[in-house]
């Protein structure tokens, strides 16, 4: 797991204090690393050209200019004249050992954008859109230093400097940032980095459902019924799921269970031995409230997912001890709707996702949320985890019925709602990322399959 910023200039502002360590030996680090990285990727003699702002994003690249002089045949192409102080003094550095500038984006091997970094603000002009706009075109390994510039820059690997920025795990901004590598600033990051709610997952964060103990029997790893209505297929697909990730018992529960697979159970009324529920994925219409009070009526871990978060029965959920809402963006301006929280369009959703769950979890601080999409969310309280691990290949009906199916089996096993969410979501996209099919061609009944072999 590693810690996420809203901003890192808090952080340099320590190393200044604590450490003693200036502006410009932080910019030296950041450079260095650069430099590195290039040396480890690319011989001597490959040609570097690096495109620089007027502000610290720029220095950062002038420094590395000079770093990589005379090994690598090194250009320059200074967008704007250096204007902050670290940039003046990074082009007087450069400038006393002499180095060819250029005007042009030329052909090189390596494409450094060093543009802008944090201290983007608005939009660019055109001149300089379409300066990215060829630097985009090039054939070149393109490196981003620190962030891709106002994220237009689509980046082969992100250099980002001391610390990851919460901002680089948009959605929208998963197109742009490629590979990101985090380069030390003269501090090793643990020193460098405080305190921060936000947390980006790793797969190795991924802790299975385990059978170690030898005196055990079905009950002992609980019952998930899944509440199933109009589509029984989601219902299947999720009951599937949990039972292939360690239910000891799932049995799909509701008016409508014809169908439904050998291994799995049916009643009309929760089975006694429930332990959690799974409800909302394919329900349809077709219950009234009373009939849906009469599934929530009861204690048990709950995940909500689908048809129930457009329904008004939602605000009763949400008063449950342990219930874990599993909305894609659309579900979740509906629940912020319902919730009388904001009114808002997806677009706006998506360009404050951060926010917007922020503001959910203030307000339900019981309630755990996994906030679906190319960089999935998931949150309980003051505590924010980012899952970036995802693939498009998941895009597809039915990806989300096994999530809530991994999800129902941890709680099930008696995870706590935060714990199965995020082993949930973590399995979810390691089954898409072990799959070996073409990236268009992964199925539900794909990733059920692939549990076996987490
Ligand atoms: N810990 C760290 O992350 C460190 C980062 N470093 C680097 O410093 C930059 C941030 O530098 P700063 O001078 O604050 O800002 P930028 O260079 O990103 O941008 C300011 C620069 O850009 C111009 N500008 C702003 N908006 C626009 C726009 N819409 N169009 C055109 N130009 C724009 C503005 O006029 C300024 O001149 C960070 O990203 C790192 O790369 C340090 O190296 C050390 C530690
Ligand atoms: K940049």
């Amino acid at each position: 797991m590693q810690k996420l910023y809203d901003e890192v200039s808090s952080l340099d502002k320590r190393c200044y204090e604590n450490f003693g360590l200036s502006e410009d030996i932080l910019m030296e680090h950041a450079a260095d690393g650069m430099a590195d990285f290039i040396k480890s990727k690319f011989s001597k003699g490959s040609s570097v050209l690096i495109v620089c702002g007027s502000g610290n994003n720029g220095a950062d690249g002038i420094a590395l200019a000079r770093l990589l002089h005379p090994d690598y045949n090194v250009k320059i192409l200074h967008l704007k004249k250096p204007k902050s102080d670290m940039a003046k003094l990074q082009k007087k550095r450069l400038d006393a050992i002499g180095l060819k500038e250029c005007c042009t984006i030329e052909s090189c091997d390596v494409l450094v954008d060093a543009i802008v970094g944090t201290g983007f603000r608005g939009e660019f002009n055109p001149e300089i859109s379409s300066v990215i706009d060829e630097m985009n075109n090039s054939d070149a390994y393109k490196i981003a230093c620190d962030v891709p510039s106002g994220y237009k820059f689509f980046a082969d690997a992100t250099l980002t400097m001391g610390a990851l920025k919460k901002d680089m795990y948009l959605d929208a901004h998963k197109e742009y940032v490629g590979d990101i590598k985090v380069i030390d600033l003269g501090v090793g990051r643990d020193i460098y980095e405080c305190e921060s709610n936000w947390n980006l997952l790793d797969l190795e964060d991924l802790n299975l459902p385990n059978r170690n103990k030898k005196d055990t029997h079905k009950g002992s790893y609980g019952h998930l019924a899944c509440v199933v209505g109009e589509k029984i297929g989601a219902g299947v697909l999720c009951s599937k799921s949990a039972l292939r990730f360690g239910a000891g018992l799932v049995s799909v529960v509701g008016y409508n269970t014809t169908n439904i697979p050998h291994s799995i159970m049916s009643s009309e009324l929760l089975p006694k031995t429930t332990s959690a529920i799974a409800i909302g994925m394919g329900l349809g219409d077709s219950y009234s409230d009373m009939d849906l009070k009469s599934f929530l009526n009861n204690d048990y871990p709950l995940i909500a997912d689908a048809d129930i978060l457009h329904m008004d029965i939602l605000q009763e959920i949400l008063k449950r001890e342990n219930v874990v809402l599993t909305p894609h963006a659309k579900e979740f301006i509906s629940v912020l709707r319902l919730c009388k929280l904001a009114d808002i369009s997806v677009d706006e959703l998506q360009k404050n996702r951060f926010k917007y769950v922020e503001l959910f979890c203030k307000t339900y601080p019981k309630v755990t949320l996994l906030l679906k999409g190319a960089n999935v969310i998931i949150a309980k309280d003051d505590k924010f985890f980012i899952n970036p691990h995802g693939s498009s290949k998941l895009a597809k009906g039915g990806s989300g019925d096994v999530l809530s199916g991994l999800i129902g089996s941890l709680l099930a096993q008696r995870y706590t709602p935060l714990e199965a969410t995020f082993n949930a979501s973590l399995a979810h996209v390691s089954l898409a990322l072990n799959y070996t099919g073409s990236d268009f061609s992964l199925t539900p009944d794909d990733l059920i399959s692939q549990i076996g072999k987490l």
